[in-house]
């Protein structure tokens, strides 16, 4: 079993504030996503700074564009040594299908590549919202099973899906899991939450953690009570 599930996201506007926490955390215990905010306002750059301090990095851009655009984007990824890229299944299979190309030149160095099915902030108002009519559940089993016939590792998605998607797919297809709140986390925009210890029970591979360790009052303390919890 993976040792290393827990991934926390350093969603955080000062490079400074997110390396004070980096510096308390063990790259042993645990690995860092990059997303958006960060990767925008400190690039490349920033990524490097965290290898060099030993982490792996869950690189979470969210591709989504034409086939060659992402081919590209993952490409570039790759070029950064990371350790996980992800891309939008809605892209679509020739989509997902040009993204795996693009990294079988790596082979055992290319990045894990994992499709980001229905995100863990939305319930199904939302997905009605898009005209779309299947349940969260059924519309991620349905993106995951896109996402595996292009032949990517596996899926970002709710541990409330973890389950299923076990079943359907089997062992290998690795299920990313955001949407994690420990019992007294505060939920904030997130919809489909599970806890660390259902999730790891449920069959996620690897928790994505943000807010309740980040703004926990101790969070070196909280990420180390995760750990525990989930390594019994
Ligand atoms: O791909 C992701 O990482 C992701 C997918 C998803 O469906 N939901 C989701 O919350 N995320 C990311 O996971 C992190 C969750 O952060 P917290 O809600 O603070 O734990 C954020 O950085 C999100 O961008």
């Amino acid at each position: 079993m993976e040792d290393k599930k827990i991934v926390v996201a350093l969603d955080f506007e000062s490079q400074t504030k997110a390396l004070e926490l980096v510096d308390k955390l063990d790259p042993n215990l645990c690995r860092l996503k990059v997303g958006k905010e960060m990767f925008t306002h400190f690039g490349p750059q920033f990524i490097n700074t965290l290898h060099d301090k030993g982490f792996e990095i869950f690189l979470d851009l969210k591709f989504h564009d034409i086939p060659n655009t992402v081919a590209k984007a993952v490409k570039a990824a790759a070029e950064l040594g990371i350790w996980m890229v992800n891309v939008h299944a809605s892209g679509g299979v020739k989509m997902m299908t040009a993204a795996k190309e693009a990294l079988l030149p790596y082979g055992d160095k290319a990045p894990l590549l994992i499709a980001v099915t229905v995100l863990t902030s939305m319930s199904e108002d939302d997905l009605v919202e898009l005209g779309i009519t299947r349940s969260p559940k059924e519309q991620v089993k349905f993106l995951a099973g896109l996402a595996n016939s292009a032949g990517l590792d596996g899926v970002v998605c709710s541990a409330q899906e973890a389950e299923m998607l076990k079943a359907e797919y089997g062992s290998d297809f690795k299920l990313v899991t955001p949407g994690i709140r420990t019992a007294d986390a505060s939920v904030d925009d997130q919809k489909r939450i599970m806890t660390p210890e259902k999730a790891v029970a449920a069959g996620a591979d690897f928790l994505v953690i943000g807010r309740a360790i980040t703004k926990s009052p101790d969070p070196i303390a909280t990420m180390k009570a995760i750990y525990q919890s989930i390594s019994k």
